[in-house]
C-alpha cells in the first residue's frame, strides 16, 4: 500500500476526482492556492463531515477484490447517519490513472465511529483515504490526505482547496479497460488467473487446459461464422439450424470444458472474470483449427461477446460515456483466430423479454441485469457495432427462424463461397 500511496503523490493535485451522485458525476480537483473559485457542487449545502475512499494497491487481484467488497463492508459498519456514493479519481487522459472507490457524507453527531473505521482500513487494507473540511464561511474547503498505516513517518503533502473541475474529454471509467476489463493477449489473461491461483482453485484448473498461443491461431481451411447478441436473440435456434444446413461442426464460447468453472468466475470481479472468458476465446479457438479442418464452423458467441460485455459494464452512464467507435479498445486482438464472418442478431427487446419468459430458464446474473437495465443493453449493442477486424454484421431476428436462417445463409454464401 505504501509503495503505491508513494507513487500517487508527486501527480496528486494533477489528479481530478468524479462523485456520483443519482448516477450524474460532479466534478472536482485540488490545488494549493484558493483564488476565489465556487465550492465544488458534492460540497455545498453541506453540513456533514465528508471523506473519500480511493482503492489502490500496486497488486491488481488484490485491489480488484478489495474494491468488490468494500462497498458491503462500508455499509454494515457504518453509522445509518452515513451516505456513499460512488467515486474515482483519475488523471485526464493518462491510461491506467483510474482509482475507484467512494465518498462518504457523516452527518452523525460523533465523528468517531466513522473515522476509527476509516483509521482501521488504512492500516489493514489498500485504501487511500481523505477527510474533507470546510472553512470558517463555509467558502472553501480542504482536501486532507491521510498517512497509511505502515508508513507513518511518510512525507505527507500539505492540504489543498477543493474546487469544481470541468468533465474530462474521455469518460474516466474508460481509462482502465484495457487489460483490467479487456485483454488483447494470451499472456495478459493468463497472467491474472496465474495469480489467482492461490485463493482460486477453479483459476488451476482453467490453467491446465489451455492450448499453446501458436495452437489458438492456427487458420482453418474451412470457413468459421461466429453468431453474436444479447441473450434471447435466438443464437442457439440459428446456430443448430446453421449447423445442419451447412453440415458444420458447431462450438461456443465459453467452451463445454470450461463449464464446471463457470459459476465460480461469475462471482468474481471483472479483472478475473473477463480473464477466464477471454481464455475460454483461446480454448475455443484451438477447437476450430481443429474442426475446421474437416468441416465448416458455426461458433456460438465469441470475442466479440467477452468485449462487448467488459465494455459495457466497465463504462458507467450513457451510451455517449463509451469510447469513440476507431478506439483501441474495439480492435481484435492480434492472437486470436479471426472468423471469416460474425454475424449479430438484434431485437426489440419487448420481443427479447417475450422469448425470455417463453424460455422461462435461469439466468446468469449480468443477463438478469441486461433485462432490468436498458441503458447497459443499448452498451452492449453499441460495443458489438463499433468492434472491428473483423466487424459483425448486423441481422435482424425479429422473423420466423427459418427466414432468419435463409438471410443469414445468403450472407454466409456471399462472404465465404460456401
Ligand atoms: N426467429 C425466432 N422467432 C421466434 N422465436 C424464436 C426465434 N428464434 C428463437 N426463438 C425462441 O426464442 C427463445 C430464445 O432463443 P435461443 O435460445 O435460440 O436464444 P439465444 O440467443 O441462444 O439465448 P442464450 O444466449 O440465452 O442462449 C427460444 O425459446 C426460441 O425457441
Ligand atoms: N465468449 C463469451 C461468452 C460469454 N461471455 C459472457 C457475457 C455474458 O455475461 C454471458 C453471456 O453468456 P450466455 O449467458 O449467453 O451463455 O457470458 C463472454 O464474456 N464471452
Amino acid at each position: 500500500m505504501a509503495r503505491r500511496t508513494m507513487s500517487l503523490i508527486p501527480h496528486w493535485s494533477s489528479r481530478v476526482s468524479s462523485v456520483e451522485l443519482n448516477g450524474t458525476p460532479f466534478y472536482f480537483s485540488t490545488q494549493e492556492k484558493h483564488r476565489g473559485e465556487e465550492v465544488p457542487r458534492v460540497f455545498r449545502e453541506n453540513d456533514g463531515r465528508c471523506y473519500s475512499l480511493l482503492v489502490c494497491s500496486s497488486d491488481t487481484i488484490r485491489r480488484a477484490k478489495f474494491y468488490a467488497e468494500l462497498k458491503d463492508k462500508l455499509l454494515t459498519n457504518l453509522s445509518p447517519e452515513c451516505h456513499l456514493s460512488p467515486m474515482c479519481s483519475f488523471l485526464p487522459n493518462i491510461k491506467d490513472s483510474l482509482l475507484k472507490g467512494y465518498f462518504l457524507k457523516d452527518t452523525s453527531e460523533s465523528s468517531s465511529p466513522t473515522e476509527r473505521l476509516l483509521r482501521d482500513l488504512t492500516q489493514r487494507d489498500p485504501v487511500l483515504v481523505c477527510s474533507y473540511l470546510r472553512g470558517e464561511t463555509g467558502g472553501v474547503w480542504t482536501q486532507h490526505l491521510w498517512s497509511d498505516g505502515d508508513n507513518h513517518t511518510m512525507q505527507m503533502p500539505k492540504d489543498y482547496y477543493v474546487v469544481p473541475a470541468e468533465a474530462p474529454e474521455h469518460h474516466p471509467s474508460t481509462l482502465n479497460i484495457i487489460n483490467s476489463d479487456v485483454f488483447y493477449s494470451f499472456e495478459e489473461a493468463y497472467q491474472v488467473l496465474e495469480k489467482c491461483g492461490d485463493i482460486i482453485p477453479e483459476a488451476r484448473a482453467v490453467l491446465e487446459l489451455l492450448p499453446s498461443r501458436e495452437e489458438a491461431r492456427r487458420k482453418p481451411d474451412f470457413p468459421v461464422i461466429v453468431i453474436e447478441g444479447l441473450d434471447a436473440t435466438g443464437k442457439t435456434t440459428l446456430t443448430e439450424s446453421l449447423r445442419d444446413a451447412l453440415g458444420a461442426s458447431l462450438l461456443r464460447s465459453p467452451p463445454h470444458c470450461l463449464s464446471p468453472m463457470r459459476a465460480r468466475f461469475d462471482r468474481e470481479p471483472p479483472l478475473i472474470r473477463r480473464a477466464f472468458y477471454a481464455l475460454g476465446n483461446y480454448i475455443t479457438a484451438v477447437q476450430i483449427g481443429q474442426e475446421g479442418m474437416k468441416t465448416p464452423v458455426i461458433v456460438d458467441r465469441f470475442w466479440h461477446s467477452t468485449a462487448a460485455y467488459a465494455i459495457a459494464t466497465a463504462v458507467s452512464g450513457p451510451v455517449c460515456n463509451l469510447p469513440a467507435e476507431g478506439s483501441e479498445v474495439y480492435c481484435w486482438p492480434s492472437d486470436v483466430l479471426q472468423p471469416s464472418l460474425v454475424v449479430c442478431l438484434t431485437l426489440d427487446p419487448e420481443e427479447r423479454r417475450r422469448r425470455l419468459r417463453d424460455r422461462g430458464q435461469g439466468k446468469t446474473e449480468e443477463e438478469q441485469e441486461l433485462e432490468h437495465n436498458q441503458l447497459f443493453r443499448l452498451k452492449v449493442e453499441k460495443a458489438y457495432q463499433r468492434i472491428s477486424g473483423p466487424a459483425c454484421v448486423t441481422v435482424d431476428a425479429s422473423p420466423p427462424a427459418d427466414l432468419v436462417l435463409q438471410q443469414v445463409l445468403l450472407l454466409i454464401r456471399g462472404k465465404c463461397h460456401l
